[in-house]
């Protein structure tokens, strides 16, 4: 028995052709001795036909009251129906129940919290598949720029010994009696490899204790991160938008009818696929929002509501660069040419969604750097390993983090980064 997957069988080749499907009932309705059974799979909706006539009473009466996302197994005819989702049917000839679901507790209408706590369930719904597939092509694009571009990819550890984006969101791990903590970025363990490979990159969950709940921070993420010797925040910032740019490109060829179904505005997606993208310095930015009435002074972090603001100036992903050093980690190379300024950058998508990268060039100097980790009220002595680096051999080089639900959220065009992943983490959500 081959079974056909429901997308496969629905269009108009395969009007009149026996096939077999099976999946999950996502709804089903019985109107005048015949079953109206919607099976859902990993590729589509079918509306699947039982007819008391040629498959009895006693089995349509079953399909009456049989709980959603029940698992079955149906052969029969394709034909087209306008009416059915697609516009496509199955005649069942054969139908078999293979796993009964009594009171599926997800009926439609119910609380967000509610709807979280049964989310190993939510998930089965058509739209988070769709919205997997789209992350799906974000994370093979991704791998595909890189490996096609000869970067290394390289496993970093996520237990560590240290802070990396500064002590107020590190997760602690009791390690073997010892204090460690999740992993906030691979990007110092990453800078310890280029002197290995050059040009590396992972893929790795981090971590970030973040306080308070908001629409684009998660308390663990997919962070795509890419490390390369001699590479200035130029070089680096030609990188990002290649990169974003191929990951548009490949969703749009490979995801664009799951977009539309997702209602993403295709048209604001696609100026993103052609490089390069705009760059402003932080100072124009603090013009422009100052321009618009924002209450915001020189030296101030871009939160949320004003790098909202600031992507209704822009139709693509724009860079904003060059951010006052005191803002920014101490890993930040100072700007030679203004030592109130470091060699940050920043990617910001449009359409309101802001930051997505975060990156720039590396302090390469022993001494200025020691001094950066003690300006910042670190313990020189946790960084030993990594001033090292700066003690044989240092090189200039840069580098960047992709927050992967960050640019997910933003391509697909959701409102809450915790529709971008199965179990999302954040304050006071750890089950299930
Ligand atoms: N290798 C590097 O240079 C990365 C660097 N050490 C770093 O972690 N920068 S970042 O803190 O801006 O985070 C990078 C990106 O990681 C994402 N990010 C950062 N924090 C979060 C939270 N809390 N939730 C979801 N996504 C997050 C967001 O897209 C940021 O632009
Ligand atoms: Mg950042």
């Amino acid at each position: 028995m081959e079974y056909r997957s429901i997308a496969d069988v629905m269009n108009k080749d395969m009007i009149g052709a026996h096939v077999c499907i099976r999946g999950w009932i996502y709804r089903r309705s019985v109107v005048g001795g015949k079953a109206f059974i919607r099976v859902r799979d990993s590729s589509g909706v079918i509306q699947v036909v039982v007819d008391s006539g040629r498959l009895g009473e006693e089995l349509v009466n079953e399909l009456k009251n049989i709980g959603l996302e029940a698992s079955v197994m149906a052969c029969g005819t394709v034909r087209e129906e306008p009416r059915a989702p697609g516009g496509y049917e199955l005649e069942a000839e054969s139908f078999k129940i293979t796993g009964y679901s009594r009171d599926f507790p997800i009926k439609g209408g119910e609380g967000l919290e509610y709807l979280l706590d049964n989310r190993h369930l939510w998930i089965r719904s058509p739209r988070f598949a769709k919205i997997l597939k789209v992350k799906h092509t974000v994370l093979e694009a991704g791998r595909e720029y890189f490996t096609s571009n000869g970067w290394w990819e390289v496993n970093p550890p996520i237990l560590t010994a240290s802070a990396c984006e500064g002590g107020a969101t590190l997760f602690p791990v009791d390690y073997f009696g010892q204090k460690a903590y999740l992993s906030q970025s691979a990007q110092l363990y990453l800078e310890a490899l280029i002197y290995v490979l050059e040009k590396v990159w992972s893929l790795t969950p981090s971590f970030r204790a973040e306080r308070s709940r908001t629409r684009r921070h998660l308390a663990e993420y997919w962070h795509l991160e890419p490390e390369a010797a001699w590479y200035t925040m130029e070089d680096m910032m030609r990188v990002a938008e290649e990169l974003v740019s191929h990951i548009v490109r490949r969703v749009l060829e490979e995801r664009r009818g799951d977009l539309i179904d997702l209602g993403r505005n295709i048209e604001r997606l696609k100026p993103a696929a052609e490089p390069p993208y705009p760059r402003i310095r932080y100072d124009e930015a603090v013009e422009i929002l100052q321009k618009k009435g924002v209450n915001i002074k020189w030296g101030d972090d871009l939160g949320a509501d004003e790098e909202r603001i600031l992507t209704m100036e822009f139709e693509k992903p724009f860079f904003v660069t060059h951010f006052p050093r005191q803002i920014k980690s101490f890993y930040m190379k100072v700007d030679p040419s203004n030592p109130n300024v470091v060699l940050g950058f920043d990617l910001l998508a449009p359409e309101g969604y802001g930051e997505i990268i975060g990156g720039g060039e590396r302090e390469d100097n022993y001494d200025v750097l020691y001094q950066k980790i003690v300006e910042q009220g670190l313990n020189p002595d946790d960084y030993k390993w990594y001033l090292d680096l700066r003690r044989y051999g240092s090189v200039p080089h840069s580098g960047f983090g992709l927050g992967v639900e960050r640019a997910t959220m933003w391509i697909a065009g959701l409102d809450h980064i915790r529709d971008t992943l199965p179990f999302p983490r954040f304050r006071g959500r750890i089950y299930p």
